[in-house]
Parts: structure tokens; C-alpha cells; sequence
């Protein structure tokens, strides 16, 4: 399925949200981690270059910035609503700004992993980099408890050499309790095995 990727609109609150008459309920994926992680340029690597801001400064991502993929037809028409939602979300633990995040958290960002309908998906990345957080387990205990399906993801898998990036998956497999972790990296060059592997995971919850 070909698809077409547009910024929909940054939420601050809960009722900013897309509504069902903007994305007729289009099932939903969460992009998830600490700040820095690597959630907007991973969105850009799916969707194309400048979708999604990206920053070396963490905390960049301030809102939950929505993206509606549109399928197009054989004859280039772009249907008028999404088949797939991207939510690009402000990132967690980042100790010199976490104080405003836990308030965002506990405000929007909260409500919509607990409440959202058309979430199907929560995307949780995790840098192959450093040691398995413990800031990271506790999302996935949360959305183990809100019974939220979701993914781990390892970014910047381009810093390490191949037999270090293989430790660090399976320290990162054991502390998280799950059986897969899908490296990604979104430099140009690297293999894009990992990518390719998501997007398969990501089409799996587009209804037939
Ligand atoms: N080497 C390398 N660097 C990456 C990769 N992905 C992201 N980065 C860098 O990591 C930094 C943070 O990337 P962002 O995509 O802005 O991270 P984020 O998770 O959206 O951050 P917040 O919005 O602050 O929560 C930027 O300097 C990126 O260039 C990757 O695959 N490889
Ligand atoms: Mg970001």
C-alpha cells in the first residue's frame, strides 16, 4: 500500500487530539522513550526528511505531534482519510526538565496511552548505547498493565560495532522482559533491515 504522510496538529491537552471526523478512527502508533532516544528522527526515517523536528538538545518535543498516513490509489488520488496515525510524543528522563514532564505526563501524555480507543501500537525506543534504564521498564510495566501492545526498538545502532550491538540487545531483551528488540539506525548507509522490519510490524495493524 502506498502511503502519504501529513502533519496533522501538535496536541497540548487531551482535547486536541484528532478527532474520529479527521481520521475516521484510524488505528494509532505511539512512538515512545526517553528524550534524545531518537523517537522524531525514527519518524522521519519512516515517513520522509522534516516531518517530524529533531534537536541534539533533549526535550525537544514539547507536545504529542500527530501524523495521518493517506493510502493513494493506482491513479495517484490520495483518499481523504488516514489508513495508519503516527503520534510522535515529548520524551521522559530527562533530569533537568523531568519536573515539567511529569506534569505534561500526568496531563495529556497519561490520558492518552490510558484512554486513547484507536491506539494500537506503542513503539518504545530504546538507545542500544547505554546500559538497559530503569525509566524504561517502568513505561513497559505501564502499558504491560494498561494491556497495551507494544514493540521495543533499539536506536542508534550505528554506533557499535556488530558483536557489542548483539550484547546490548540481549542486556536489553533480558531487562525488559520480551523476546525481541528490532535495531534500528536512521543513518544514511546503514542497513535498513531494522526499518524494514518495523514497517512490517506497523502495516500488521491496518485493517484489511
Ligand atoms: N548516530 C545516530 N544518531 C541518531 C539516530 N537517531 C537519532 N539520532 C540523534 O539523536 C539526537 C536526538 O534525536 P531526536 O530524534 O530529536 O530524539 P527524540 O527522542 O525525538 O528527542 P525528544 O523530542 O527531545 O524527546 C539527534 O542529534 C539525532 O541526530 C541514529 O540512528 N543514529
Ligand atoms: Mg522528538
Amino acid at each position: 500500500m502506498k502511503l502519504n504522510a501529513q502533519f496533522l496538529l501538535s496536541a497540548f491537552a487531551p482535547e486536541h487530539f484528532p478527532t474520529q471526523a479527521r481520521t475516521g478512527g484510524a488505528p494509532e502508533v505511539a512512538f515512545l522513550g526517553r528524550s534524545n532516544v531518537g523517537k522524531s528522527s525514527l519518524i522521519n526515517a519512516l515517513l520522509g526528511a522534516g516531518m517530524a523536528k529533531v534537536s541534539s538538545t533533549p526535550g525537544r518535543t514539547r507536545s504529542i505531534n500527530f501524523f495521518g498516513l493517506y493510502p493513494v490509489s493506482s491513479s495517484g488520488q490520495q483518499k481523504s482519510l488516514p489508513a495508519l496515525v503516527f503520534a510522535d510524543l515529548p520524551g521522559y528522563g530527562y533530569a533537568k526538565i523531568s519536573k515539567s514532564i511529569a506534569a505534561e505526563w500526568s496531563g495529556f501524555i497519561d490520558p492518552y496511552l490510558t484512554d486513547r480507543e484507536q491506539l494500537a501500537l506503542c513503539c518504545c525506543l530504546v538507545d542500544t548505547n547505554i546500559p538497559p534504564q530503569p525509566s524504561d521498564t517502568q513505561l513497559m510495566d505501564f502499558l504491560r498493565h494498561e494491556q497495551r501492545p507494544f514493540v521495543v526498538i533499539g536506536t542508534k545502532s550505528d554506533r557499535l560495532s556488530n558483536n557489542t550491538l548483539a550484547k546490548s540487545i540481549a542486556a536489553l531483551k533480558r531487562e525488559h522482559g520480551v523476546d525481541e528488540v528490532i535495531a534500528v539506525s536512521v543513518e544514511k548507509g546503514k542497513s535498513d533491515k531494522g526499518l524494514r522490519a518495523l514497517w512490517e510490524r506497523l502495516e500488521s495493524v491496518i485493517p484489511a
